[in-house]
C-alpha cells in the first residue's frame, strides 16, 4: 500500500463489488489498476483470473512490466490486453459456436477497403472508405446491416446499408473479421450462447478497465456480460478527457455505470501527482468551460514551477526550429539530459513532417508515435499476407498479396478468372485453385503456376506447424526468404537502393522478432498466448496481424517522442511542447465540417479536452506554440493563435517567449560549442603532436 493516498488506497482494497474511480488527469489512476492487481493476488485470486483492460498495445506492455515488478512471476499469466486482444482471445477459444474457425484472419483497414470496393462495386478508395467510416460507427453501436438499413435516413445511407451486407457476406466466405468485429462478435456470443457467457463469468474473477471515458457501447454491453451479475470489476477514467467521440466512444457508459450497478461505488482523487500547479492551473482553466459531468477539483504539491511558455512563431518552419532549439537549450543548461524527456504533441499527422526535418538536420534522435506504423509498411504487409495465408488459406486478400510478393509469373488475367471461379462456386481463392474444373478457366501454364504457389503454401504451413522456437523460427524464416526470392524482388522493385536496403533491413527486423517471440523472449502484448513458453510458428503468425507496432522495442530507446495528441494519452514526459496550437488546426477546423452527425458546440468541447489531454502530459515545463501562417491545402493562409491559448489565462509572471532573446541566447550557445570544439581541437592536435 505504499506509495497510494488513502482515496487511492480504499480503491484498492475494495475487493468484491463494482468500483468507479473518477478523477482527472495525473492523479494516479493507472496506479491504481497496477496497485490493484497486486492486491487481488495478494487476496487469493489466481492471477489467470485477473484481467486488465487499456487502450493500447503499448499501455498494455507497460502495464506488464509494471505488474511484474510488483507481484512478479504470476504478472505473465494475467490478461492485460486491449479489448481487441481480450476478443481476439475469446474469438479463437469459443468462435466455433458463431461458426468461425480458431484459425480465422483479422483484417486490417486496408483489407477492408479492397473488399468494400469490391462489394460496393467501385475503383474509388476515397468512396470505400467514406462507407467504411459509415460502417464501423453502425458496427460500434451494435446495429447489423439490415438494422441500419432500417433506420437509413437518407439514400446515401440505405446504399451504404446494403453494401454493408455484401461485405458482411464475404467477410464470412473468408473467415475473416474486421477491427470491430472483435469486440461486436464476442458479445453476440456472450448474449446468444449461455453456456459461453457462464464460462467466461466464472472464469473471471475480477475485470479492470483503464480510460473508461473512452469505452464505445458495444465495449460497455461486452463488460457487463463479462462481469455478470456480481459486476467484480474496477473501472477508471476521466470525462475530461474524452477524446474518441468521433469513433463512437460514448460518456453514456459513464452514466450508465451507477443506473446498472446501483452498489457501485465511487471513488475521486484529487491530488496530481505529475505536474506542477503551473501547469496545472492552465489545464483546469482550459477545461473550465466544458460542462462538467462530476465535480472534480485538481491540486498539485509541487510547487510551482516553472510559468507555461507561449511561441508565437511565423510560420510550421519557424516553429519546428523554434522546438530544436528549446530542446537544446534545456539540455545545455542542464535541466535534463535525456532525450527521451521531451515529447512534441500536435493535432494532426502530418504535422509530424516538418518537425522531423527540423529535428533530422539537429541530429536530436525521435521516434514517431501514433504515425505510420510499422506494420503499414509495404514490405511488413507482404511478409504479414504470407503468415495469414498460412494460417488461414481462405483469406483472400491475404493471397492476392501474397501472390504477387513477388511477381510469379501469375498475371492480372489469370487471377481475375480465378476470382470468377471461385465466386460463381463459392470457394475461396485457395480452395478454387485446387478444383479440378478449373482448367476450364484457365491456361495450363498459368494453371501450373497457381498449382505451384498452392504446394507450396501447403508445404510452408506444414512446416510452420512444426518449427517451434527461436533457432528453428530464425532457420524457417531465412530459407522461406530465399526460396520466394524477397531480396532481389525489394532491390527489382526499387530504383534507389538505399531504400531498397532500408526495406530488406526491416524484413530481417521483422523476422527477428517473429523468432523471439517464437523463443518466448517477448511479451505477447495481445494476450494471445501466453508469454515466456516456446511457440510454434504458426501459433506466432495467428497473433501477428493484430500487432499495430513493433514500438514495444522502442519503449527504452533514448528518443524524443514526437506524438499526436491522441496517441498520448495515459502518458507524461517531463518537458512537453504542443505545437499547432492554432485556431483551424486546434480546435481543428470546427466551421467546414459543420452539419455532420455532431454540432459545432460538441466538437468544439472535444477539441478542448484534447487540448486539456495535451496540457496535463507535462511534468515540468509546457510550451505551447502557434503559427501567424497555416497551410490549407497548397495555400498559406494567415491565422489565429487558438482561442485555447486566451482561455489558459496565464498570469503575468508567464512570459512570452521573445524571439530577440532567443536568438541572443542561441548565439552565446553557439559561441560557446565553437569555443568548445576549437578547444577539442586543439586538444587533439597537441596529442597528434605528443
Ligand atoms: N500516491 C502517489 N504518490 C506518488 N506518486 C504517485 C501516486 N499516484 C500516482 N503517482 C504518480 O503520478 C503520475 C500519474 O499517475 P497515473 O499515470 O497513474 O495517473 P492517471 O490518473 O492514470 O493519469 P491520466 O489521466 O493521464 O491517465 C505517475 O508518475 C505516478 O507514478
Ligand atoms: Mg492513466
Amino acid at each position: 500500500m505504499s506509495g497510494l493516498n488513502p482515496a487511492q488506497q480504499e480503491a484498492v482494497n475494495y475487493l468484491h463489488g463494482p468500483c468507479l474511480v473518477l478523477a482527472g488527469a495525473g492523479s494516479g489512476k493507472t496506479r491504481v489498476i497496477t496497485h490493484k492487481i497486486g492486491r487481488l493476488i495478494q487476496a487469493g485470486l489466481e492471477a489467470n483470473r485477473i484481467a486488465a483492460i487499456t487502450f493500447t498495445n503499448k499501455a498494455a506492455a507497460e502495464m506488464r512490466e509494471r505488474a511484474k515488478a510488483l507481484v512478479g512471476r504470476p504478472a505473465r499469466e494475467i490478461l492485460i490486453c486491449t479489448f481487441h486482444a481480450l476478443g481476439v482471445r475469446m474469438l479463437r477459444q469459443d468462435g466455433a459456436a458463431l461458426g468461425l474457425k480458431p484459425a480465422f484472419s483479422i483484417l486490417d483497414s486496408d483489407d477492408v477497403t479492397s473488399i468494400l470496393k469490391d462489394a460496393g462495386g467501385t475503383t474509388d478508395a476515397a468512396t470505400a472508405r467514406q462507407w467504411q467510416w459509415a460502417i464501423s460507427l453502425w458496427k460500434n453501436v451494435g446495429l447489423n446491416a439490415a438494422q441500419a438499413e432500417a433506420q437509413a435516413k437518407d439514400d446515401l445511407e440505405r446504399t451504404t446499408a446494403r453494401i454493408m451486407a455484401r461485405y458482411e457476406e464475404r467477410l464470412a466466405a473468408y473467415q475473416g473479421v474486421d477491427f470491430d468485429d472483435l469486440i461486436g462478435l464476442p458479445l453476440k456470443l456472450l448474449r446468444d450462447h449461455p453456456e459461453v457467457r457462464e464460462k467466461w463469468q466464472q472464469q473471471l474473477g475480477h475485470v479492470l478497465v483503464d480510460e473508461y471515458q473512452d469505452t464505445n457501447a458495444t465495449q460497455y454491453e461486452l463488460l457487463k456480460l463479462l462481469v455478470g451479475a456480481r459486476g467484480r470489476f474496477t473501472a477508471v477514467g476521466d470525462d475530461d478527457q474524452s477524446i474518441y467521440g468521433w469513433r463512437g466512444a460514448t460518456l453514456d457508459n459513464l452514466k450508465k455505470l451507477p443506473v446498472d450497478y446501483p452498489t457501485l461505488k465511487v471513488i475521486k482523487l484529487e491530488q496530481n501527482y505529475r505536474s506542477t500547479s503551473a501547469i496545472l492551473r492552465a489545464a483546469n482553466n482550459v477545461i473550465g468551460p466544458n460542462p462538467k459531468l462530476f465535480p472534480k477539483t485538481l491540486f498539485s504539491e509541487l510547487g510551482e514551477g516553472e510559468p507555461v511558455r507561449i511561441a508565437d512563431c511565423d510560420h510550421e518552419e519557424h516553429e519546428a526550429e523554434r522546438v530544436v532549439a528549446r530542446i537544446q537549450s534545456i539540455r545545455a543548461n542542464g535541466q535534463s539530459k535525456d532525450w527521451k524527456d521531451f515529447a512534441v504533441l500536435y493535432r494532426a499527422n502530418h504535422q509530424a513532417k516538418v518537425l522531423e526535418q527540423a529535428l533530422r538536420r539537429a541530429q536530436i534522435p525521435y521516434k514517431v508515435s501514433g504515425g505510420q506504423s510499422f506494420f503499414d509498411r509495404a514490405e511488413i504487409k507482404d511478409l504479414c499476407a504470407w503468415l495469414r495465408l498460412i494460417v488461414n488459406n481462405d483469406d483472400d486478400p491475404a493471397f492476392l498479396r501474397a501472390v504477387t510478393a513477388p511477381k510469379r509469373g501469375i498475371g492480372h488475367q489469370t487471377l481475375q478468372s480465378l476470382g470468377v471461379f471461385a465466386g460463381k462456386y463459392k470457394l475461396s481463392l485457395f480452395e478454387a485453385l485446387f478444383s479440378s474444373s478449373l482448367s476450364s478457366a484457365i491456361s495450363s501454364r498459368s494453371l501450373g503456376g497457381l498449382h505451384e504457389f498452392g504446394r507450396y503454401v501447403n508445404d510452408l504451413e506444414h512446416r510452420a506447424r512444426h518449427t517451434r522456437g527461436a533457432e528453428d523460427a530464425r532457420t524457417f524464416l531465412t530459407e522461406w526468404l530465399k526460396d520466394i526470392g524477397y531480396e532481389k524482388h525489394l532491390y527489382d522493385g526499387e530504383e534507389n537502393e538505399k531504400v531498397a536496403a532500408a526495406r530488406w533491413t526491416n524484413v530481417l527486423e521483422f523476422c527477428d522478432w517473429m523468432a523471439q517471440r517464437c523463443g518466448g523472449e517477448i511479451d505477447d502484448t495481445a494476450g494471445v498466448t501466453t508469454a515466456s513458453e516456446r511457440k510454434t510458428l504458426l501459433e506466432v503468425a495467428q497473433t501477428v496481424s493484430l500487432l499495430s507496432t513493433i514500438s514495444e522495442r522502442e519503449q527504452d530507446q533514448n528518443l524524443v517522442t514526437l506524438s499526436t495528441l491522441h496517441a498520448s494519452k495515459g502518458l507524461e514526459w517531463p518537458h512537453v511542447i504542443l505545437v499547432g496550437v492554432t485556431e483551424g488546426m486546434l480546435p481543428f477546423k470546427l466551421e467546414d465540417e459543420a452539419g455532420g452527425g455532431e454540432s459545432v458546440l460538441q466538437r468544439l468541447q472535444e477539441e478542448r479536452r484534447l487540448m486539456y489531454v495535451g496540457i496535463t502530459r507535462a511534468q515540468r515545463s509546457l510550451v505551447v506554440s502557434w503559427s501567424k501562417k497555416r497551410k490549407k491545402g497548397r495555400e498559406l493562409v494567415a491565422a489565429q493563435p487558438s482561442r485555447f491559448i486566451a482561455e489558459m489565462s496565464l498570469e503575468k509572471t508567464s512570459t512570452r517567449e521573445d524571439p530577440r532573446e532567443k536568438l541572443k541566447a542561441l548565439r552565446a550557445e553557439f559561441a560557446k560549442r565553437s569555443a568548445e570544439s576549437e578547444a577539442a581541437a586543439a586538444a587533439a592536435a597537441a596529442q597528434g603532436k605528443g
